[in-house]
Formats: structure tokens, C-alpha cells, sequence
């Protein structure tokens, strides 16, 4: 029986991304609390419609610990909107945590950061994992889609739905913000890949633990020349040398020169942190 609007109640807004507005709702017949994003699909093209389709298919599919849970989905034809009902993540993103710390002059832990980077590299590891020979590139990993639970796990989020909002008609294609993470085969327009992933995390677990992206620029283009060659200042020096070097592995120009996912998940420190965390 698919789901309706009726059978659920909206709690409050949660915030309004490039794509729509996320709202917390609450399951009426068991009281589960979920969210609902809400993406107006009036101006899209058919190809436009025909990519959401398939991105929300391939959501469906994705069904990990550490990657936002997809429920179902309501398509409310006469206002042609679609409404996508996912998990709701209890402790926020990212994005939300490094604006505080900042804030407050204060640093997430040494630990905290380690359960993220292995969880983070877990849920891109589910990913990469080919599906139907068509890997799931996140192309948007950063701080605002990153999500944590009620116990501080991570929960990847956003899916796909960056693909089709990067999609050269749609509406939301004004890239809003500075595209910080932006690896050296996109500033030189070569394609992106699994490896470009992997920039994206290292940048982001750079920001978690700096307070600040590894490269800033106030131009994008002094931005993408900082990029290209690839310096940037050591972590505070309140986190480890290894933490410091993992991340540092991942931020590296050359693309071959970054770790896989499964040479991440077999650092010996790496294995360590994950045996204190379980
Ligand atoms: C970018 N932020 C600073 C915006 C402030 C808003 N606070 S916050 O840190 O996201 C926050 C606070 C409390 C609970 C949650 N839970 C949550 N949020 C989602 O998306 C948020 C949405 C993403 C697009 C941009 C607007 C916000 C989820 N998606 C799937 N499950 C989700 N669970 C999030």
C-alpha cells in the first residue's frame, strides 16, 4: 500500500537545500519520526524526470549503515512535487558541528574524527561498490551531507540528487558556495572519478579537525591554483601524526598517489581505531 501525504505529519522544517525543503515528519500510524525532501519537478525537462526516477531507483538501493536510509516516495501530481521520506538523522551534519566548533574555539576530539573517517570511508565504500556496472559516485561529499545519528554515527546523505541538480537545465544548476573540495582533475576538466571521492573526504576530515578547508581562496581562481598544487598547513597540532598523514594521503594531487577505500580500511591504524570502537 503506498505511502500519502495524509499519512504523515509535518513536525517542523529542517532547512532548504539546493534542491528543495527537508522537513522532520512523523509517521501517523506508529509515530516514527523521518524527514521528507520536497523537490518541485513542474520545470524539469523529460530527461531531467527521467534522471530523478533513476537516481531515486538507485537510492532505494542503497541500504548501509552509514549511508541515509531512503523509505519511500510520494509524487503529488497536481502540484507536481515529489516528496522523498528518509531517515531521520538526530544529530545534524557536519557542516552544523564545524560552525559551532569554530564558534566556540573548540576542537571535535581525536577519536570523534577517527569514527569518522572510517565510517565515512565505509559508507563511500558501499558507494563505489559497482552496481549493475554503475558505480554510485557521491560527487557531492561535504560537511552539510553528512549527517550523524542519535549515537554519532555517520549517515551519508544527499544522494545522486547533486547529479541531477548538476544536470546542465536544471534550475538549481547556480552552484551555490565555493567549491572548496574540488579535486585537481576537476579544476583541469579531466573526469572524475573514484579517486575524486576520495579528495572530497580528505578535505572534508580536513575541515572536521582545522576548522577550515585545506585550500581557501577569496577567487575561484586563486582557489583552483592553490588546488593544483596542493600545499596546505598540518592539522592542529593537538591531533596525531597519523591522523594528520592519512588525511594528507587523501589530499594529494596525483591521483594515483591517493589510498584506495580498501587501503584506508587496511591502515594498521585504521584497524586499531575501528577494534576501540566496536
Ligand atoms: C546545512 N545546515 C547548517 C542547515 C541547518 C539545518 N540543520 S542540520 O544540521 O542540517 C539538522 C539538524 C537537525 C536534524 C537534522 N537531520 C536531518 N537532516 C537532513 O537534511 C538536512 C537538510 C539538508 C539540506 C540542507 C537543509 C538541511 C536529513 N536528510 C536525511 N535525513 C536527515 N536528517 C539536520
Amino acid at each position: 500500500m503506498p505511502s500519502t501525504l495524509e499519512d504523515f505529519e509535518v513536525i517542523t522544517t529542517i532547512g532548504t537545500g539546493s534542491y528543495g525543503t527537508c522537513k522532520k515528519i512523523r509517521r501517523k500510524k506508529d509515530g516514527k519520526v523521518m524527514v521528507w525532501k520536497e523537490m518541485e519537478y513542474g520545470s524539469m525537462t523529460e530527461s531531467e524526470k527521467q534522471m530523478l526516477v533513476s537516481e531515486v531507483n538507485l537510492l532505494r538501493e542503497l541500504r548501509h549503515q552509514h549511508i541515509v536510509r531512503y523509505y519511500d516516495r510520494i509524487i503529488d501530481r497536481t502540484q507536481a512535487i515529489i516528496y522523498i521520506i528518509m531517515e531521520y538523522c538526530q544529530g545534524g551534519d557536519l557542516a552544523s558541528i564545524i560552525s559551532r566548533n569554530r564558534k566556540d574555539g573548540t576542537h571535535v576530539s581525536e577519536d570523534f574524527a577517527w569514527k569518522i573517517l572510517i565510517q565515512a570511508t565505509l559508507a563511500l565504500k558501499e558507494c563505489h561498490r559497482r552496481k549493475n556496472g554503475k558505480a554510485v559516485l557521491h560527487r557531492d561529499l561535504k560537511p552539510a551531507n553528512v549527517f550523524l545519528d542519535a549515537d554519532a554515527n555517520v549517515k551519508l546523505g544527499d544522494f545522486g540528487l547533486a547529479r541531477v541538480l548538476h544536470h546542465e537545465h536544471s534550475l538549481a544548476q547556480t552552484y551555490v558556495g565555493t567549491p572548496y573540495y574540488m579535486s585537481p582533475e576537476l579544476v583541469n576538466n579531466q573526469s572524475y572519478n573514484e579517486k575524486s571521492d576520495i579528495w572530497s573526504l580528505g578535505c572534508m576530515l580536513y575541515e572536521l579537525c582545522a576548522l577550515a578547508p585545506p585550500f581557501t581562496a577569496t577567487n575561484e581562481g586563486d582557489l583552483k591554483k592553490k588546488i593544483r598544487i596542493g600545499q596546505f598547513p598540518r592539522l592542529p597540532t593537538q591531533y596525531s601524526l597519523e591522523l594528520d598523514m592519512i588525511i594528507r594521503r587523501m589530499i594529494q594531487v596525483e591521483v594515483s598517489m591517493r589510498p584506495s577505500i580498501d587501503s584506508i580500511l587496511a591502515d594498521s591504524v585504521v584497524q586499531r581505531k575501528q577494534n576501540s570502537l566496536n
